[in-house]
C-alpha cells in the first residue's frame, strides 16, 4: 500500500492508495478516531452503487458502524443545488448529526457533491473520500467542493478537506475506457505543470495506463496527487500558487457548460483547454514546442485536442466571463512555459483568447 499526507497543519490527511481498501474501511476509520453514534451516510452513483456500495456498507458492519446510503443518477448533472438538497433530506432522515461523517463513493461529481453536503450540513460534518475513477486522484484531494450552476461549472462551492482518502485501485478496473482516458488528462496536468520527469514517466508508460497496469496506475495515481497535494499545502484557498491546477481548465469550463454538461466528459474539455493554454503561449511569445509537445502527449493517450465544430465561439466567450479567475475585467490564463512549467498571466486580451478558441475549433 502507497501513502501519502497531504500537509495541512492540524487539518493534515492521509491518502492511502491499495487493493481492496474498501474491504478495510471500517478497520481504517477506526484506526484514524472516526467514531460516531448516528449513521455515516454513503453518497454514491448509479454506476458505482452495483459495484461496490454493498461490500462498503459490509464493511463498516464489521466494525461496528451503522450507515446510510443515497445514490444519484451519474453524471455531471448531479452536481446541483436539487441533488444536494435531496441528500440533505435523507441526512435528517438517518438522524445525523454534527458528530456525523458523509462519505463520497465515486467519482469527482460525486465527491464534489458529497463534499458540499458535508461542508453545509448543519455548517459542516466530516467528510471522507473513497475515489473510483482516475480522474478523482485530482477531485478527492485539496478540499474543492461545491455544485454547478447552468450558467457556470463548480460556481457554488466551500473548500471542505476530507479526513482521509481511500484510494481502492480495484475499483478502477470496472471503469469505462472513455473515462480511464479522460481521467488521464488531469494526471497528464499534474505533469504539464509542476513535473517534466512525470511527462517523461507517462509518455514511456502510456499504454500501461490505459491498460491499467497495476504499478503503472499505482505509480501514476501516486505522483499525480503527490503534485496536488504539494500544491495545496503551500496554498489551500488559491490566493495564487493553486491556480496553476487550473491549466486547461478557463477554455475547457466554458466548453463543458456551452455543451449542456453532457457532451464533454471534464478531463476531455480540460485536454482541449490545455491545448488552447499552449497555443495562447505560442501568440505570446513563447516556444512552438512546448504547443507540439502538449497536443503530443494528449494525442498519445487518445484525449480530444479540438473544439468540436458545431459549438458557438459567443457563447464559448460568454462562459468564460464566469470564470471564477476573470477579476475586475481582465481575463487570467495559466499557460505552459515548458514541459513541467507554468505562468499565471493576468490581464490576457480577450481578442487573443477569442482567436485562440477559432484556430482551436479549426485544428489549425
Ligand atoms: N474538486 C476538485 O478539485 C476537482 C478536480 C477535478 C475534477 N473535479 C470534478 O470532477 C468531476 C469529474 O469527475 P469524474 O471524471 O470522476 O466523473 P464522474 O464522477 O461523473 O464519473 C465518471 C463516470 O464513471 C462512472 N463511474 C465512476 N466510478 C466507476 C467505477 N469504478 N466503475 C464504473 N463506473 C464508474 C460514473 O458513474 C460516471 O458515469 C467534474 O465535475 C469535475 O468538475 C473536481
Ligand atoms: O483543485 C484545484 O484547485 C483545481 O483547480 C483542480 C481542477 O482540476 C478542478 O477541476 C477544480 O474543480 C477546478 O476548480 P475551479 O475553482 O476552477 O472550479
Ligand atoms: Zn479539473
Amino acid at each position: 500500500m502507497r501513502e501519502l499526507t497531504v500537509d495541512l497543519g492540524d487539518r493534515s490527511y492521509p491518502i492511502y492508495f491499495g487493493e481492496g481498501l474498501i474491504q478495510q474501511a471500517g478497520q481504517l476509520f477506526t484506526k484514524h478516531g472516526i467514531t460516531s453514534k448516528s449513521p455515516l451516510l454513503i453518497v454514491t452513483d448509479e454506476h458505482v452503487a452495483p459495484h461496490y456500495l454493498s461490500n462498503l456498507e459490509s464493511a463498516f458492519a464489521a466494525s461496528g458502524y451503522r450507515t446510510a446510503s443515497y445514490i444519484v443518477p451519474a453524471g455531471e448533472k448531479s452536481k446541483s443545488l436539487s441533488q444536494l438538497e435531496e441528500i440533505v433530506t435523507v441526512a435528517l432522515e438517518a438522524g445525523l448529526d454534527r458528530s456525523s461523517t458523509v462519505i463520497a463513493l465515486g467519482g469527482g461529481v460525486v465527491g464534489d457533491l458529497a463534499g458540499f453536503v458535508a461542508a453545509s450540513y448543519m455548517r459542516g460534518v466530516k467528510f471522507v473520500q473513497i475515489p473510483t475513477t482516475i480522474l478523482a486522484h485530482d477531485s478527492s484531494v485539496g478540499g474543492k467542493v461545491g455544485v454547478n450552476h447552468v450558467l457556470a461549472k463548480n460556481i457554488i462551492g466551500a473548500f471542505h478537506q476530507p479526513e482521509m482518502v481511500l484510494y481502492d485501485l480495484n475499483t478502477l478496473r470496472s471503469l469505462p475506457y472513455r473515462e480511464i482516458v479522460a481521467g488521464l488528462s488531469e494526471m497528464i496536468k499534474h505533469g504539464l505543470i509542476w513535473d517534466a520527469e512525470f511527462i517523461a514517466w507517462l509518455d514511456e508508460h502510456t499504454q500501461h495506463l490505459l491498460t491499467l497496469e497495476p504499478e503503472a496506475l499505482s505509480y501514476g495515481l501516486y505522483q499525480g496527487c503527490n503534485v496536488k497535494s504539494i500544491v495545496v499545502s503551500r496554498d489551500e484557498r488559491e490566493n495564487d500558487l493553486r491556480a496553476i491546477l487550473n491549466l486547461g481548465h478557463t477554455i475547457g469550463h466554458a466548453l463543458e457548460a456551452v455543451s449542456g454538461y453532457n457532451e464533454l466528459l471534464h478531463g476531455e474539455a480540460i485536454s482541449i483547454g490545455m491545448v488552447g493554454s499552449a497555443k495562447l503561449a505560442v501568440h505570446l511569445g513563447y516556444d512552438a514546442s512546448i504547443y507540439h509537445e502538449t497536443k503530443r502527449i494528449l494525442s498519445k493517450f487518445g484525449l480530444p485536442t479540438q473544439i468540436p465544430t458545431h459549438l458557438n465561439v459567443d457563447q464559448i466567450m460568454n462562459a468564460m466571463m464566469h470564470d471564477k479567475k476573470f477579476k475586475e475585467g481582465s481575463m487570467v490564463f495559466v499557460v505552459p512555459i515548458a514541459i513541467g512549467q507554468v505562468e499565471i498571466l493576468k490581464d490576457v486580451s480577450a481578442q487573443l483568447v477569442r482567436q485562440v478558441v477559432m484556430e482551436l475549433k479549426e485544428d489549425v
